[in-house]
């Protein structure tokens, strides 16, 4: 086989353009995974006679490790020096093959496991991580992987004298035919799917799994049905309900039709749920306690509330500002924490979209469940505890509280909920009925009887955040 060699000149990283069949079942969805994924294009030289794939390849190995040391970490290390140094197709390059590691990281682990029997360093498993990724899922013909691999255990004292051990497991999996089928159960860490498990059975508990290793498509707000059937063709976009649109596109959302408009923003098609439940909202006051980037915020607005933005973080709010202004809507901005925050005006809605774990988010993030540790997730319901005492204090009578979290873990969303109603006589659950969730394109195994919603991300066909939502209503006369 011919080196993947690039043109000539600069060398560039290209994302293909990819249109994501619908989903057909589980079976399917479980074959389907064995396929290699059409991204990364690795136009880096994936040769063995230069340094510019070398050099992207140890990036993506730093950025895996920092991923593993701690919740953010891979964030931070995109912003450090040394990875902005990078040529642009580097850095790309660096960060998808991060990523698919990411995704991928217990099946490749699970593989090394058995492998060597007890795994190896944390630099030796990186070194095979990278060129296991790289012989299942990225077009690298397979000497390739191989070689470079090699070349690069070769450059360190402490991974040296494993390359002979590398090479041995790199080349047995390719003549074995390649990575061996995917074990759900694998596939997150075991923490994690052990309390999926728990929570929602083995079935969905898998499900959840295999949407690690799915790249995400991008879902797009609305603010009116006109400009969505206006610029569907263009963004190659599938109605999924309400002002939600499904599109197909890959690559900079900022060269897609609308954007530079302002008529969409990005907003995945769970998230919309905790506006969308409040039905007519026009006329009315809001809050939205932990508001950066702003989506909720503009779906209040682009519906008829007058809305106060409020967010902890300077920078995340000039997130919001930016939205607001290519949307051409407008709020009250407001830099504070939601917890102590001093005013003493109450609201029709208070939307809280609390901090949280985030491993709802596991698709775009496959690095947020290996860098959270279950003492996280304490410490983050406390917080997020405590904002909710906090928000219901400005709460008109007659009006709403929205709890909501992109977690999957209960003790950030049911737990939560059922502790606030416990702790707040004057406040109900305001149930979300399998009929008014329909009609918001909500999917019915998202609904709970208990009358909040639990998405979990694999029951929507193509995927969704993870998120939990609760409204809260105040009683009259309380
Ligand atoms: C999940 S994000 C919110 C997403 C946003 N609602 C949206 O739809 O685009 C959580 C936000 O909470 C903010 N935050 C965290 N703790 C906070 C606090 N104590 N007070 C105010 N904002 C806080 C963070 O800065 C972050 O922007």
């Amino acid at each position: 086989m011919a080196p993947n060699r690039p043109p000539a000149g600069k060398p560039t990283f290209q994302r293909k353009l990819v249109k994501r069949p619908p989903s057909k079942g589980m079976a399917a969805k479980i074959a389907a995974k064995q396929a290699p994924i059409q991204h990364p294009e690795p136009t880096v030289n994936t040769d063995d006679d230069g340094d510019i794939g070398m050099n992207a390849r140890i990036a993506a190995m730093s950025l895996i490790d920092a991923a593993l040391t701690k919740r953010s970490g891979f964030d931070e290390a995109v912003t450090r020096a040394e990875f902005l140094s990078l040529s642009e197709g580097e850095r790309a390059f660096a960060r998808a093959m991060a990523l698919l590691v990411l995704r991928r990281l217990g099946q490749l682990d699970h593989i090394i496991e058995k492998k060597t029997k007890k795994l190896p360093s944390a630099a030796v498993c990186d070194l095979l991580r990278v060129g296991l990724v790289q012989i299942g899922f990225m077009n690298v013909p397979d000497f390739a992987a191989v070689s470079t691999t090699v070349k690069l255990a070769e450059r360190a004292s402490n991974t040296r004298p494993f390359k002979g051990l590398i090479n041995a497991i790199l080349r047995g999996v390719i003549r074995e035919g390649g990575l061996p089928p995917v074990i759900a159960s694998r596939l997150a860490p075991d923490w994690l799917y052990a309390r999926w498990k728990a929570a929602y059975g083995e079935d969905n508990a898998n499900g959840i799994a295999y949407m690690l290793t799915e790249e995400p498509a991008t879902d797009l707000s609305f603010k009116t049905s006109e400009d969505m059937a206006a610029h569907k063709d263009a963004l190659e976009g599938t109605d999924l309900g309400g002002l939600t649109l499904r599109s197909a596109l890959r690559g900079d959302v900022r060269e897609w039709s609308g954007y530079d408009d302002g008529v969409w923003w990005v907003q995945d098609a769970a998230a919309v749920a905790a506006v969308n439940i409040l039905g007519d909202i026009k006329g009315r006051t809001a809050i939205d306690l932990c508001a950066a980037p702003g989506g909720k915020t503009m779906q209040m607005l682009s519906r008829g509330a007058s809305v106060v933005a409020l967010d902890r973080s300077k920078n995340r709010l000039k997130r919001v500002e930016e939205n607001l202004e290519r949307t051409k809507l407008s709020a009250e901005i407001q830099m504070a924490d939601a917890e102590s925050f001093e005013d003493n005006r109450k609201f029709d809605i208070v939307l809280l979209d609390a901090p949280c774990s985030a491993t709802g988010t596991l698709r775009r993030q496959p690095d947020v469940l290996w860098g959270t540790k279950p003492a996280d997730i304490a410490k983050l319901a406390d917080v997020q505890h405590r904002l909710l005492d906090s928000a219901a204090k400005r709460v008109k009578t007659g009006g709403d509280l929205v709890y909501c979290t992109c977690s999957l873990e209960r003790e950030e969303g049911e737990t939560q909920v059922l502790a606030f109603l416990r702790r707040n006589k004057d406040f109900v659950l305001n149930m979300v009925s399998p009929e008014s969730a329909a009609e918001l394109g909500i999917p019915a195994d998202s609904v709970r009887e208990e009358g909040w919603l639990r998405l979990l991300p694999h029951q929507r066909p193509g995927g969704q955040d993870g998120f939990f939502i609760a409204r809260l209503s105040r009683q009259p006369g309380q």
